[in-house]
């Protein structure tokens, strides 16, 4: 069995990120950039306001009044030049007179009819947004691999680019395979279960920001996994949940293999996921989850979702899931034959990361997922960890902040 670690690399090395597409600004947000975005003009565009008052020339300090010759607003163009002892009303935003160089704020004016007079004076320069100060004309604004957040796409916006050149989201093919599967509204018959690997895997993919593409049940039955294996081999991903492990049934393997797949690895030092099945099938990347509830999903978070990530562009610092290290408000316990990931709450209070662990580590448990969040972890080899000892922990969700 290999480690979690070299595992997430060897599956790495397969991943290529996808070509670039064109899409709509509003449908950019987490996705990531294929181009170079230049500005088109400086930004401000003109010297402008940052403040509401008055535009003045700075070396009329000496003055006692100064005469306000007009009134500017934001997205209007002065009709004046400001000569010595004159004063403009401006706004924030509003383009600057020629001839004046500083804002006054209105908090330090006295205004009456068109006389202003002043308690301090501004400074060259002061309350002045200049031409270009921001970016020039030309410069770069974003490079290929920045991921749009809002800041980025408000920037794109700002730049007036209403399409952008991103990865294309890759394409993840999810099949369950086991006779013991019916779909969501299926005859349970009271020895059947509902295939909620689907639905579980189609969320973190969608989450993960890639397309799912349900290919719903197969039999466990080598000829039509084969034949359905086949099928699934135009998307970028294809997901195989079920039929890993050494059971009579589990035929996952003994397919692949037949398909002419170059299995890349077999088996990881953890639980849940030990009998993850990673290989290359026809140019495509294939997953064989353990059927397993957790277990599918865990392996998803620690070997799927960092594929999915590289190939829609991401850099290599943002592929896995972060971890932090946290203290635990209770013991743990673990078998000590493979490194144990315990589930449960993460959160942040008083300066410090707690780890709330959930009272079960059964596979097969989807309650125990609820509210979860997090993975503690404890080493092959370690069988408990008291209240108070600091563990790491893989972050899975949102963290919880008190
Ligand atoms: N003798 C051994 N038995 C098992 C071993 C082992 O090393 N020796 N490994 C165990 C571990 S660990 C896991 S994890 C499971 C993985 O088994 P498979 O990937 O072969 O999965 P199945 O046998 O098909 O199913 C396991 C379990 O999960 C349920 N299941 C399957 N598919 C789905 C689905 N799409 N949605 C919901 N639930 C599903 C299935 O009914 C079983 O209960 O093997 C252990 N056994
Ligand atoms: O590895 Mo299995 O996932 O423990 O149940």
């Amino acid at each position: 069995m290999i480690s979690v670690e070299q595992a997430q690399e060897l599956i790495l090395k397969e991943v290529k990120s996808t070509a670039a597409e064109r899409c709509d600004l509003l449908s950019a947000r987490n996705r990531v950039l294929a181009e170079t975005v230049y500005a088109r003009s400086d930004f401000p565009a003109f010297d402008n306001s940052a403040m509401d008052g008055y535009a003045v020339r700075s070396t009329d300090g000496d003055l006692d009044h100064l005469e306000i010759i007009e009134v500017i607003a934001a997205g209007q163009r002065p009709s004046r030049t400001l000569e010595r002892g004159q004063a403009a009303r401006i706004m924030t935003g509003a383009m600057l007179p020629s001839g004046a160089d500083a804002v006054l704020i209105q908090e330090e004016a006295q205004p009456t009819e068109n006389t202003l007079r002043f308690d301090r004076f501004p400074a060259a320069g002061a309350n002045v947004r200049r031409r270009g100060s921001f970016h020039q004309s030309g410069s770069p604004l974003l490079t290929p691999g920045s991921v749009l957040a809002p800041g980025e796409i408000a920037l794109l916006a700002a730049a007036q680019r209403s399409f952008v050149l991103v990865h294309r989201p890759p394409v993840v093919a999810i099949l369950s395979t086991g006779d013991e599967l019916v779909g969501i509204d299926g005859d349970l018959s009271g020895v059947r279960i509902v295939d909620s690997n689907q639905y579980g895997l189609a969320a973190q993919v969608q989450q993960a920001g890639a397309v799912p593409r349900l290919l719903g049940i197969a039999p466990d039955d080598p000829t039509i996994i084969r034949e359905r294996l086949i099928a699934a081999l135009d998307a970028d991903f294809i997901l195989l949940s079920g039929g890993a492990s050494v059971g009579q049934f589990d035929y996952t393997p003994k397919v692949l293999e037949e398909l002419g797949a170059q299995v890349v690895l077999y088996k990881i030092n953890m639980k849940p996921g030990k009998p993850l099945l990673f290989a290359r099938c026809g140019g495509r990347l294939v997953w064989g989850l353990p059927g397993n509830p957790v277990s599918s999903l865990f392996c998803f978070w620690q070997f799927v979702y960092p594929a999915i990530r590289k190939s829609l562009g991401y850099p290599p610092q943002r592929w896995l899931l972060p971890t932090v290290q946290a203290k635990l408000t209770s013991p743990v316990r673990s078998r000590g034959d493979r490194r144990a990931y315990l589930r449960g709450q993460l959160s942040y209070q008083q300066q410090t990361w707690h780890f709330s662990p959930y009272r079960t580590d059964n596979s097969g448990d989807l309650v125990s997922l609820t509210g979860i969040n997090a993975f503690a972890w404890l080493e092959a080899g370690a069988t408990a960890a008291a209240e108070g000892e600091q563990l790491p922990v893989l972050v899975v969700g949102e963290v919880l902040t008190g």
